[in-house]
């Protein structure tokens, strides 16, 4: 019911109880009409299912499909067949009992094709055990052979069954299928002599006529051509494009090979139907007394194995006995076709009996027998089947209401046991004054049985014939009629052929003939035993319908069959009071986040639950009833909106468990983090622990040996102080890399070494002083080098010679860059005190650019120098220094060399040397100040 709820706003209402307007036919017939425009042909009133036949292949009967509704919940799934069969099987299995899945509906409706399907169900879904396979596969594989002998073609369906058909799968206690059984009943035996315009015989005739192997033809005498023979054209259409007979033979054919029928049987069953094919070409005439002789007596020697002579005297001759004595009293033509027809109906009705009984021992469990069925009366069957419906259901209603302590609401219906009485009550009924009429001595016609049945119950309310009706019924009425109030309407029925129907009594020298007969079919025969449905505890109906023409819902077609299927009156039983009932505990665990007190667990019992739940929704105390175990809900509507809250409830309630889902994975997979975090970090601190203890085990025996080492540290080398020895002279090595002096002059910072590297200690330094040097040296520019070579010639000139030569030798000579563009400058040294004072180097650019030649113009206080290379290139002539500091140059740009002049030094921004307009030479020096 759940799942038809939340489907319900799909297409319709996949359950008619949950239809508002309930008592509505055409609410019921929109509903049934909008899912069939889906192809949604499926609907159940409660457990009832109400199928429309779609006339096209529907993609719902695969394996898959199966698959969904193997075990599931009869309500949680869409209505469908496989629902039905699933829960019957599930219900027998749970509650041990046996189960009956009726199917009712108008011929074409689709019933042949629900048991195949049901059937096909079982196959897939039960569970496969050897003797389950060979009852499957015979119920299976009996299909086909039973719809040959015993469907035709009508009117109204290619393929109808023309006999009623209980089929039953025995079950053992673990589900497993371990015995079948079929009975038929009421075979339409007149359609083997006569077929209406437009409809066939059964198709066996035509299957063995047109797909028979020659041989086998050859061998029963017939020709392969169903037109002639007289039985087979009767409705005019002996061969249709709609049925493939050829195909169908070779079907039955290998199916009645798999089913254990040997050839013997085979050929009896074949022989069988030769038989009546043969016997309806047989014709009479009349002789000259006008009694019957048989015109051409060929075909008696096909028939039934029966001596020919034999035959022909039973077929035109009737046997009376008197007392003691027999007399025989020929027919006329009528009477011998009359015998001849009947006499092929019973051999063909024997011969589906004998069929249907060797299926069934082939199905046989052999654990356990089943009773029979006895014959039942199609006219009042749906009659009978409305009331098993009503009384079922009103029934386990009640039944329900009482259990639940609810006080039952009486329920007005149409009680159909007046007409069911009419048809079978005993004495009176019109079935047993049929039979009456059928055995009473005397002329007995249809129009006797009608006087009868007029004369006892002419005063019935649902009865009427033209004699006993008023003015303007009788206009609808001919003489021969009467008609009876069905629940499902009016019908009118013609008596003609009543007694010849109804009469299977054969004349008993046609009996005589039979059992003669050397085929074991036609020789034996039992007729079928008494059944009734019983030990059925659970009924599960199934109503069918049919539209006729593919995919097209034909209104008024379908109303008719929902009337006469009683189906809206079965909705308002199963609607009387409550439309919806449920467990308390599945209402609450379904509709218990609705309610703050029930959401989420409920702590006290289930009803009290379900109360304070309905409370909180604002039921009015009139919309539902508290039972024992289940709530009772009066409309459709109520449930709607509680389920609607529930729908969008659930949103909610799939955040808030998603939230708290992944809070609770998030939760669960910190603390396997944080367990695996521990887990690493007690590792990790043993390992550490580890390494420490073996470090201080190192180091306490690193310390011993250091100081017996330092102990034995004067002694000669031994184990006990080398390494000691060792670290000595390790750590003395890297203190002295650490503290070298840094500069050649350093000549005090030097550590003292150990004892042991005393004499290493004194070449290091050698080596250490040397690189100093070499690393001076090399760091020396050219113009401290040109110092130091001035500083050297100036030695060799003033070492010894003057008083304050050493003092200056710490003085740098002063330098001065002079700089003249063009001009070609010859200095001159001057010499005045004898005293170094100015370096002033010299640039000589040429006219093209080129750098010049460095050249040092040197001064002292008595004599200036050119110096060029740090050679003394030329002594140059002073004259008189009258600028401080005092210098005096000449230079040849003007003045000749030797000759005196004077020159003027002055310090500037730029460097120059020019000769002033007073006649001296100006050197300008841009770095005056002495270093
Ligand atoms: N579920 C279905 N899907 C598609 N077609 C179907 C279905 N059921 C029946 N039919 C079609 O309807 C035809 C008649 O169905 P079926 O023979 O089962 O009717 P029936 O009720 O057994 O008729 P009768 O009472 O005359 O034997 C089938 O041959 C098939 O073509």
């Amino acid at each position: 019911m759940e799942g038809a709820l939340t489907a319900r706003d799909r297409v319709g209402i996949q359950d008619f109880v949950l239809l508002d307007t309930h008592t509505s036919e055409n609410a019921f017939l929109d509903n049934l009409k909008k899912r069939f425009n889906e192809d949604l042909i499926y609907t159940y009133i409660g457990t009832l299912l109400v199928s429309v036949n779609p006339y096209k292949q529907l993609d719902i009967y695969s394996k898959k499909q199966m698959d969904i509704y193997m075990g599931v919940n009869f309500f949680e799934l869409p209505p469908h067949i496989y629902a039905l069969a699933d829960n019957a099987y599930h219900t027998m299995l749970a509650e041990a009992n046996n189960h009956f899945i009726l199917i009712s509906g108008e011929s074409g409706a689709g019933k042949t094709e629900a048991s195949k399907k049901i059937l096909q169900y079982y196959a897939v879904s039960c569970p496969s055990v050897s003797p389950m396979d060979r009852v499957r596969d015979r119920m299976l594989l009996s299909n086909p052979v039973l719809e040959a002998f015993g469907n035709a073609k009508t009117l109204k369906n290619d393929n109808s069954s023309r006999f009623g058909k209980y089929m039953d799968i025995q079950f053992d206690i673990q589900g497993e299928a371990v015995g079948g059984h079929i009975l038929s009943y009421l075979l339409e035996k007149s359609r083997v002599v006569h077929q209406n315009q437009g409809e066939r015989n059964f198709h066996i005739f035509y299957q063995l006529v047109e797909g028979g192997e020659e041989d086998l033809l050859r061998q029963l005498g017939l020709e392969s051509n169903s037109q002639h023979y007289s039985y087979l054209v009767k409705g005019q259409c002996a061969n249709m494009t709609s049925v493939n007979d050829q195909n169908d033979w070779r079907t039955v054919r290998n199916a009645l090979s798999s089913i254990e029928f040997d050839n013997g049987d085979i050929q009896d069953l074949f022989g069988v139907i030769a038989s009546v094919l043969h016997l309806g070409n047989v014709q009479f005439e009349s002789d000259n007394k006008g009694n019957a002789k048989l015109n051409n007596s060929a075909e008696l020697r096909w028939l039934l194995g029966v001596s020919v002579q034999v035959l022909q005297e039973g077929l035109t001759y009737r046997k009376i006995e008197a007392n003691t004595d027999e007399v025989l009293s020929p027919f006329t033509v009528d009477y011998a076709t009359y015998a001849r027809d009947a006499l092929a109906k019973a051999i063909y009705g024997r011969a589906f009996t004998w069929l249907v009984n060797k299926i069934n021992e082939s199905m046989e469990n052999k654990v356990s027998r089943h009773s029979n069925f006895e014959q039942f009366c199609i006219n009042y069957c749906n009659e009978k089947l409305q009331q098993l419906f009503i009384q079922l259901t009103l029934k386990s209603e009640q039944e329900e209401y009482e259990a639940e302590g609810i006080g039952w609401e009486p329920v007005q219906f149409f009680n159909n046991k007046i007409i069911c009485d009419l048809v079978e009550e005993k004495h009176r009924g019109i079935i047993s004054l049929l039979d009456e009429e059928c055995l009473r001595p005397g002329e007995a016609t249809d129009l006797t049985f009608l006087e009868r049945l007029e004369e006892k119950m002419g005063s019935h309310p649902h009865f009427v014939t033209h004699k006993l009706a008023d003015k303007t019924t009788r206009k609808t009425l001919e003489r021969g009629d009467f008609r009876l109030l069905h629940y499902a309407g009016e019908v009118t029925y013609c008596v003609v052929g009543f007694l010849d129907k109804n009469n299977d009594l054969l004349y008993r020298n046609i009996k005589d003939v039979m059992r003669e007969s050397k085929n074991a079919i036609v020789r034996e025969s039992r007729r079928p035993s008494t059944a009734i449905f019983n030990n059925l505890r659970v009924l599960l109906p199934a109503c069918f319908m049919c539209t006729h023409t593919p995919g097209r819902f034909d209104d008024s077609l379908v109303l008719h069959q929902v009337k006469y299927l009683g189906l809206t009156e079965h909705l308002r039983v199963r609607r009387a009071g409550f439309a919806y009932r449920r467990r308390y505990e599945v209402f609450l665990q379904r509709y218990k986040p609705l309610c703050p007190a029930t959401w989420p667990h409920w702590k006290g019992l289930p009803a009290d639950g379900v109360e304070v739940l309905v409370r909180h929704l604002g039921y009015q105390p009139d919309e539902y009833k508290m039972g024992r175990t289940k709530i009772f809900i009066r409309h459709p509507r109520t449930l709607f909106a509680t389920e609607d809250a529930f729908e969008i409830c659930k949103n909610d309630l799939a955040s808030r468990i998603q939230a708290q889902y992944k809070g609770y994975r998030q939760k669960g997979e910190f603390r396997k983090q944080k367990e695996a975090a521990t887990k690493i970090e007690t590792c990790w601190r043993g390992v550490q622990a580890r390494k420490e203890k073996e470090r201080r085990q190192w180091a306490v025996k690193v310390i011993k040996k250091f100081i017996k080492g330092y102990m034995t540290r004067g002694e000669a080398k031994t184990t006990d102080n080398s390494e000691y020895l060792v670290f000595v002279r390790q750590s003395y090595l890297n203190r002295l890399k650490n503290n070298l002096p840094k500069t050649v002059l350093d000549k005090t910072t030097w550590l003292s070494p150990p004892p042991v590297l005393t004499e290493t200690s004194a070449i290091l330094r050698q080596i250490h002083m040397r690189l100093l040097v070499r690393k001076y040296v090399r760091g020396i520019t050219a113009q401290q080098k040109a110092q130091l070579q001035l500083k050297q010639i100036t030695s060799a000139i003033f070492k010894g010679k003057k008083d304050n030569y050493p003092q200056s030798i710490p003085q740098p000579f002063v330098e001065t860059r002079i700089s003249e563009e063009d001009i070609n400058i010859k200095v001159l040294q001057m010499i005045r005190h004898e005293r170094i004072k100015y370096s002033v180097p010299i640039v000589k650019y040429d006219r093209n650019g080129f750098k010049p030649r460095p050249r040092q113009l040197v001064l002292t206080q008595t004599a200036a120098y050119m110096v060029d290379d740090a050679k003394i290139k030329q002594r140059v002539i002073y004259t008189t220094l009258k600028s401080e500091p005092p210098a005096c140059y000449v230079w040849n740009g003007g003045i000749q060399a030797g000759k005196e002049g004077v020159v003027d030094f002055s310090s500037g921004s730029e460097s120059m040397v020019y000769k002033d307009r007073n006649g001296h030479l100006m050197v300008v020096s841009h770095a005056t100040v002495a270093r």
